[in-house]
């Protein structure tokens, strides 16, 4: 079976990559980035390290693909795969879309199997804005082919990878945790068979249990952490006031799931504290910046800040004073590196914070997470 892997990244290698080979798949990454390709065309293998379980895993039958020098070859590979799955960053889909859409409408041209796309994004409907941008270009003919034969379900995908720093550039150190759900709703032709993935009618609930407990927390610890002058989001949770913020955020988000989806209290409570032990995992280092990266993306109406903290008055009828804090701090959040922290801190100094965060967050002038924000910033 062949598989091609848009995103030879920290999940793209240290996640889907790997369960991808275990599941019998030859896999062509598809990057931008030369010195993982080569390394990949050159060793045609590479290792995952599974934090803290003394285990290693050999990951083969791989190779890369420059998705802009080797357009060709891309469009071959997609002709032939059995399988289709990124891990780019929700605001890479859109650059990706050109090309997949291209490569599909060859193989629809030539070829009646199927083949489903999965996007292994940390957000809400990733796979259907992929098929959006794919669909951007096409002709009426060429979109009913394209419901028959390719099909976009979306998924969530949980596994904490840290930015690398080996010898040898494809090695890559996971925790031993991981969760990859996909739902059955939009697959065409057969379920793509691959040990992990766990198949759900309805992905709402897992999708938005991971999204507001693991990244809102992990949000929690970066920004607070980052204030609080940690490095890392391991020592944001030796610091019993990072801590006690982190932990009052997820009791937040927790009210709204256990309210809006009927989750058993003690259920959610031993999922929010497996989630926290996995932050503490003192074999792994978690930098800030990577947890904070994007904190534009990070405070859009549908992420993992502002949704749950709007769906609080609703769902809880009171005010949520944690997400409140993590919100200012993450328009506080300045890392020189990160693109999106330096717009946000420019727009900040021109406009003000509560204008920058009305305008990204889609908020209106009378929202009251206005007052709850401004009372943290400094
Ligand atoms: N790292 C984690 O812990 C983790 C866990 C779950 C989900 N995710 C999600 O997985 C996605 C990838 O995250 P990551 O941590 O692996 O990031 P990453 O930066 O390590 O990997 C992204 C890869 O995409 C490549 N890329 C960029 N532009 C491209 C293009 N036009 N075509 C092909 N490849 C391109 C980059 O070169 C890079 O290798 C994100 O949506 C993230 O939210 C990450
Ligand atoms: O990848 P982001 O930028 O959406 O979020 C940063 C981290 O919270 C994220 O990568 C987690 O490590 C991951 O979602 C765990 O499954």
């Amino acid at each position: 079976m062949r598989a091609v892997h848009f995103g030879a990244g920290n999940i793209g290698r240290g996640f889907i990559g790997a369960l991808l080979d275990q599941a019998g798949y030859e896999t062509v990454f598809v990057d931008v980035n030369d010195q993982l390709i080569e390394a990949l065309n050159d060793k045609k293998a590479y290792n995952v390290i599974l934090a803290g379980a003394n285990e290693t895993l050999n990951v083969q039958n791989v190779s890369g693909l420059n998705s802009k020098q080797d357009e060709e070859k891309v469009i071959e590979a997609i002709k032939e795969a059995d399988l289709i799955t990124t891990a780019v960053g929700p605001h890479i889909l859109p650059m990706i879309a050109p090309l997949l859409a291209k490569a599909l409408k060859e193989r629809t041209d030539r070829s009646s199997s199927p083949v489903n796309v999965i996007a292994c994004e940390n957000m809400i409907g990733g796979s259907s804005l992929l098929e959006n941008h794919v669909y951007e270009g096409l002709t009426n003919d060429e979109k009913s082919q394209f419901k028959r034969l390719i099909g976009f379900p979306n998924a969530a995908v949980d596994r904490i990878v840290p930015d690398q720093n080996h010898e040898d550039p494809l090695t890559v150190e996971v925790e031993p945790f991981y969760e990859w759900v996909v739902e059955t709703t939009n697959i065409i032709g057969d379920q793509p068979e691959v040990n992990g993935i766990t198949y759900v009618d309805d992905l709402t609930p897992f999708i938005e249990r991971k999204l507001f407990t693991v990244n809102t927390g992990h949000a929690a610890a970066a920004y607070l952490g980052r204030k609080h002058g940690h490095q890392t989001i391991q020592e944001a949770m030796e610091d019993k006031v990072v801590l006690e913020k982190i932990q009052g955020t997820l009791e937040e988000t927790g009210a709204i799931l256990i309210e809006k989806y009927e989750f058993k209290p003690e259920d959610h409570q031993a999922y929010q504290a497996k989630i926290l032990e996995r932050f503490s995992n003192p074999s792994l280092t978690d930098e800030v910046t990577r947890v904070g990266r994007g904190p534009k993306r990070k405070l859009g109406p549908q992420d993992r800040l502002i949704r749950p903290a709007v769906e609080y008055f609703d769902w809880v009828g009171s005010e949520p004073v944690y997400l409140a804090e993590v919100i200012a701090a993450a328009l506080e959040f300045n890392d020189p590196n990160d693109e999106e922290s330096q717009e946000v801190q420019i727009s900040n100094e021109k406009y003000g914070p509560l204008e920058t965060l009305k305008k990204i967050a889609d908020l209106s002038d009378s929202h009251p997470i206005l007052n709850l924000v401004e009372k943290h910033l400094n």
